[in-house]
């Protein structure tokens, strides 16, 4: 059974903007997947990402099988909604006619809590209508197939979960990150205020505190003033995934509502607890909020904290900046975050203007011979006295690989990065010791000093909105899915989407050519680097766009472009 997507009478029901959606009717919804023409599950086990998928196979009542469902709508000129779970697609089934199943939908949902509150029911059209999607790609051609779409986040005129009986718990995973206090905060005041919630727990060390630590009680007033600090009042780590354990306690504590914060490891171990809940038929909402501060989760239009890595970043910057010009043949060489993605670097290269080379892991560079990094230090030595670089930390870690061992894995997998600074450090000075000309080298690693420090004024509003949209959607019963803004508005997107690759810096687009323009530092590419980069580039288009089983409902996509570029 689906939640309300497909309905018809939903189109008109909060249209009139002069009236506070409040008192809007209710839409009335066709609550079953079968119901609508154009509604196709997906098994992602067979094809590139799903075989069709028999609806009644999702819609047994009670635990299914541990496959993940593609939930695709297609429409008009090839638009594609790309659905996310709902708690009810896997709990018992409702009468098949349209009336019985209405009345059954009413009878298992609520009104929303919101209508009767002071600070939100004088807001025009507050409610979303249901049928409203976001659109991935903003820029179509005329005759361009419409593409694919997420359902729209933000709160619903009925709720699939009773205020009263809500337990909801709070776990945050993986590195730290600017904000983090900021979104545990809001999703306990949101829960409070906007639902009258009030059973939260707050799950410490991350996923293994599920099984091996202790809870806290969550209540507005002892949140009220974390968004000031740094860190995560949860504590986090990584590793420690071990589901069964997770859903045990999440069932014996009777949670029902799961906000899991993190990054690209977190959300592939929430899409994990997600299929065991699905598997036992439970009437839990698991829901991701993505955290990274390496800007490496795809789909989304940035993650929180982001921002604030990038302002921090130019502290560090500055500070290059005023060693190397103080000195003789003054380099300063700042590393900043970003393992398989140099976004921090490279917008901190460009927001900050005094960088000479920004060095990221998407643009291979070489030290030695024409078109080098050293012949470009020494002609910017020549020519300006002093030189400032930033090197991403995941920069250069083939060429380390050839002179230094591998240091294996972290406890999530994660490969451990050489470190580039010192080595870059070395090289640079063994090389002008071999050429006898005098360079003074000063390196700063703020790493972990950026990501400590609290979210700035923009990063903590990004924050409270992301918070109170996963609020939203957890309480109209969606489940499996991350929250996430994508071309400005929020929407609800499956996890698989955000898991399945890493968003990168592309070195053939025009933002990494504004780059390139501002530091004048050579671009390090020969022909076969720029083929390889554009065919990345198409690839990742393609998964952006949608699999070919997406493109064989949505039709051709416009444009090989993922329109990174703004
Ligand atoms: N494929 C996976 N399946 C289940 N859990 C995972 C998976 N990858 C990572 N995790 C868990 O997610 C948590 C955070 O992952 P990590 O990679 O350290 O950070 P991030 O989520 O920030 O990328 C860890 O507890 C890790 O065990
Ligand atoms: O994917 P995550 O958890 O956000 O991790 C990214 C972060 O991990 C690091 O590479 C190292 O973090 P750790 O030392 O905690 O493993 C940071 O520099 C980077 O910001
Ligand atoms: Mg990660």
């Amino acid at each position: 059974m689906a939640p309300p997507p497909a309905s018809r009478a939903a189109d008109s029901a909060p249209a009139d903007p002069g009236r506070p959606a409040a008192s809007a009717p209710e839409p009335i919804t066709v609550p079953s997947t079968r119901d609508h023409p154009h509604h196709h599950l997906v098994d992602r086990r067979d094809t590139p990402r799903g075989r069709a998928w028999e609806p009644e196979r999702s819609r047994r009542g009670g635990a299914m099988d541990g496959a993940a469902a593609v939930k695709l709508v297609s429409g008009e000129a090839g638009y594609v909604l790309e659905d996310v779970p709902h708690v009810s697609d896997y709990l018992p089934d409702l009468p098949l006619f349209a009336l019985w199943a209405y009345m059954a939908w009413a009878f298992l949902t609520y009104p929303n809590p919101l209508q009767d509150n002071p600070a939100y029911s004088v807001v025009k059209q507050y409610f979303v209508n249901p049928d409203d999607t976001v659109c991935q790609k903003i820029v179509v051609h005329k005759d361009g197939p419409r593409g694919n779409h997420f359902r729209r986040a933000g709160p619903r005129q009925r709720v699939y979960f009773e205020p009263d009986e809500v337990h909801a718990c709070i776990v945050t995973c993986g590195g730290l990150c600017p904000g983090l206090n900021t979104v545990i905060r809001e999703i306990v005041c949101g829960l409070s205020d906007m639902y009258g919630v009030t059973k939260i727990l707050g799950i410490q060390g991350g996923y293994r505190g599920f099984y091996a630590r202790n809870t806290i009680t969550l209540t507005p007033k002892c949140v009220n003033d974390i968004h000031k600090r740094g860190g995560t009042i949860l504590g986090s780590s990584r590793g420690g995934h071990d589901t069964v354990k997770i859903v045990d306690s999440i069932q014996d504590r009777g949670i029902n509502q799961v906000y899991v914060i993190g990054g690209d490891g977190t959300q592939r171990g929430a899409g994990v607890i997600f299929e065991e809940v699905r598997r036992r038929g439970l009437k839990v909402s698991v829901a991701g909020i993505p955290k990274t501060i390496d800007n490496d989760i795809p789909v989304i239009d940035k993650s929180f904290g982001f921002d604030t890595a990038v302002e921090e970043a130019q502290r560090a910057i500055n500070a290059a900046h005023v060693e190397a010009v103080s000195a003789e043949n003054g380099i300063g060489l700042v590393k900043l975050m970003g393992r398989h993605s140099g976004f921090i670097a490279h917008y901190a290269t460009l927001a900050s203007r005094d960088v000479d080379c920004c060095l990221i892991p998407e643009s291979p560079f070489y030290l030695e011979g024409e078109g080098g990094l050293f012949r470009y230090i020494e002609k910017r030595l020549k020519d300006n006295g002093h030189m400032v670089i930033v090197v991403a930390e995941g920069a250069g870690q083939k060429l380390i690989a050839e002179t230094m061992q591998s240091i294996g894995k972290d406890a999530s997998g994660n490969e451990l990065l050489l470190d580039v600074g010192l080595w870059l450090s070395q090289k640079i000075n063994e090389y002008f010791k071999r050429n006898k000309m005098i360079i003074n080298l000063k390196y700063i690693d703020p790493t972990y000093m950026i990501r400590a420090i609290p979210s700035n004024a923009s990063d903590n509003v990004y924050c409270t909105l992301l918070a109170h949209s996963v609020v939203h959607g957890a309480m109209a019963g969606y489940t499996g899915f991350t929250i996430g803004q994508v071309n400005g508005r929020h929407c609800y997107i499956p996890f698989y989407r955000i898991t399945e690759k890493q968003n990168r810096v592309s070195i053939t687009d025009r933002m990494w050519a504004r780059l390139l323009s501002s530091t004048n530092q050579p671009s390090f590419l020969c022909n076969k680097v720029i083929e390889e980069a554009k065919k990345e580039q198409e690839r990742a288009a393609q998964l952006i766009d949608g699999s070919p089983s997406h493109r064989k409902l949505a039709g051709k996509v416009a444009g090989p472009n993922s329109g990174d570029t703004k």
